[in-house]
């Protein structure tokens, strides 16, 4: 259902998505890791069609995003690292707006906005506001706004970042009830949780793809530059993808 072609992003001199290629099938949870910096949002930016590539395409069931992409738009779900929320209105003020501004029929809007409330536990705040709820809240109303026309594609930057750890286990609980019905593209640091829900992951690294594999292929573990296979967490793959510079490297950065 998307299709990521070739895609480079450039910002000057600085080379942030490289080359990168990949497939995603109706239906994954895709837990998409890299180090800060890696080229994680400016890939997602792109694929939602928020920020053009310097070269390649981005498709979606087969359109390219950039020749339809108000249509494109109906069918991706996008909450970015930071959430676009309007403080000052109420939960359902805003949901409502979003509502709108996404296209949902006035015929649909009320029952939407109730399933939406529902399904991201928001109802019991519905009536406050935004600048008075906690960052976990915040994050589900950021959810919220994200699946209201109810897209096939959910693109979600980091939206574990900064939660305690009962809010990381609400939003990825969300998350995973998400997989019935959309394909979920999600940036994340918190790798212990991810490999709970992800069915695949992809790692970039200095803006290049270096990992796409089915999470159960990964964690049976094969180290780099090594034969051996042992089963290992996410974390440890991750780990021994960025290994620590030595001494002399990292005396040399500095
Ligand atoms: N608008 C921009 N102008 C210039 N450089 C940018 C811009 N956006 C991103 N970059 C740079 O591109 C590189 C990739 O940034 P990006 O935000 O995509 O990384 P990331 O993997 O999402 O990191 P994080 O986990 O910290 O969010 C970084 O070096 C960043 O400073």
């Amino acid at each position: 259902m998307l299709t990521v072609e070739y895609i480079s992003k450039s910002f000057g001199a600085l080379q942030a998505v490289d080359n990168v290629s990949f497939e995603i099938n109706q239906g994954d949870i895709v837990g998409f890791l890299g180090k800060n910096g890696a080229g994680k949002s400016t890939l997602m930016r792109i694929i939602t069609a928020f920020l053009a590539p310097s070269s390649g395409r981005v498709f979606i069931d087969g359109d390219d995003i950039t020749k339809h992409s108000l249509a494109i738009r109906q069918k991706i779900g996008y909450l970015p690292e930071t959430p676009p929320l309007y403080n000052n209105m109420t939960v359902l003020q805003y949901v409502k707006f979003a509502a709108e501004i996404k296209g949902v029929s006035s015929k649909n809007q009320k029952h939407q906005i109730a399933k939406t409330l529902e399904e991201c536990q928001l109802a019991h705040v519905k009536h406050k506001i935004i600048s008075t709820l906690s960052k976990g809240y915040k994050q589900r109303v950021g959810i919220a706004q994200a699946i209201i026309h109810e897209p096939k594609l959910l693109i979600l930057d980091e939206p574990t970042s900064g939660l305690d750890p009962m809010q990381v286990q609400q939003v990825l609980a969300l998350i995973n009830q998400q997989r019935e019905q959309r394909t979920v593209l999600l940036s994340t640091h918190t790798l212990p949780e991810i490999e709970k829900i992800a069915r695949r992951i992809l790692m970039i690294k200095s803006g290049q793809l270096i990992i796409d594999e089915p999470l159960d292929t990964l964690l049976k573990g094969k180290v780099p530059h090594d034969n051996k296979a042992s089963p290992m967490t996410l974390e440890q793959v991750f780990i021994n993808h960025h290994p620590a510079p030595t001494l002399t490297q990292h005396l040399s950065n500095l």
